[in-house]
C-alpha cells in the first residue's frame, strides 16, 4: 500500500497542528489518497489521524447531513461523532461502495462495528477525519443481541 499524502496543510492550520497533514510512516502504512484524488474540502480537509479528537472541528449537524456524496457534493459517514470523508476512499472500500454511499451524510455507528474492527478503524478510518459533530441519528435501530433459546421454544428444566 502506499501513502497517505495530503495537500492541504495550510487549510488544516486554523486547527492548531500546521503539520496535522504531513505524511508519516504510521499514516502510509494502510491507505492510499493520491493527490487527485484526495481533492479535499476546503472548509473541511481530512486531518492527520495525529490530530487529537478535542482538536476536530465540531461541524454543524445540517452540513453533514448534507454530505451525501451525491451529484458532486463530498461523502461523509459518521461513526461515533466523528465525521469520515470516504469520497476517495469509497472506491477501494473492499465491501463495495453502494453500502457506504447508502449512509452518506448519516450515522452508520452500530453498522460499522458489526463489519470492522479496531485494528481498520486504527489504521484506515482515522485517516478520513473531518470533524465531530453531534444529533446525527442512526436511521436504522440497532437489532436486539440473540441472548438466549427461550423465544424460540426452549424450555429449561
Ligand atoms: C470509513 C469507512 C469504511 C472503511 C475504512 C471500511 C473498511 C473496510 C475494510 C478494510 C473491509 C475489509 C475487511 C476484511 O477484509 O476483513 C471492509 C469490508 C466491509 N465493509 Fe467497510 N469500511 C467502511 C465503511 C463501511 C460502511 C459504512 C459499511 C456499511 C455498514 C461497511 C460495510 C462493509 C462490509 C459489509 C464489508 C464486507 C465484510 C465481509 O466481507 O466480511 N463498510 N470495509
Amino acid at each position: 500500500m502506499g501513502w497517505i499524502r495530503a495537500n492541504n496543510t495550510a487549510s488544516a492550520k486554523p486547527f492548531g497542528e500546521p503539520e496535522a497533514n504531513e505524511k508519516t510512516e504510521s499514516d502510509a502504512e494502510h491507505i492510499e489518497i493520491t493527490e487527485d484524488e484526495s481533492n479535499n474540502d476546503k472548509a473541511y480537509p481530512i486531518l492527520s489521524k495525529r490530530v487529537p479528537e478535542k482538536d476536530l472541528p465540531t461541524i454543524p449537524p445540517k452540513e453533514v447531513k448534507e454530505k451525501d456524496g451525491k451529484e458532486g457534493r463530498r461523502l461523509w459517514i459518521v461513526i461515533d461523532n466523528l465525521v469520515l470523508d470516504c469520497t476517495s476512499y469509497v472506491r477501494r472500500h473492499p465491501g463495495g461502495q453502494q453500502i457506504i454511499q447508502g449512509f452518506g451524510g448519516q450515522d452508520c455507528s452500530w453498522q460499522w462495528w458489526t463489519f470492522h474492527d479496531r485494528k481498520i478503524w486504527n489504521d484506515i478510518a482515522l485517516n478520513l477525519r473531518v470533524g465531530r459533530v453531534e444529533g446525527i441519528e442512526n436511521r436504522h435501530q440497532k437489532p436486539k443481541a440473540f441472548v438466549g433459546l427461550r423465544g424460540f421454544g426452549y424450555q429449561e428444566d
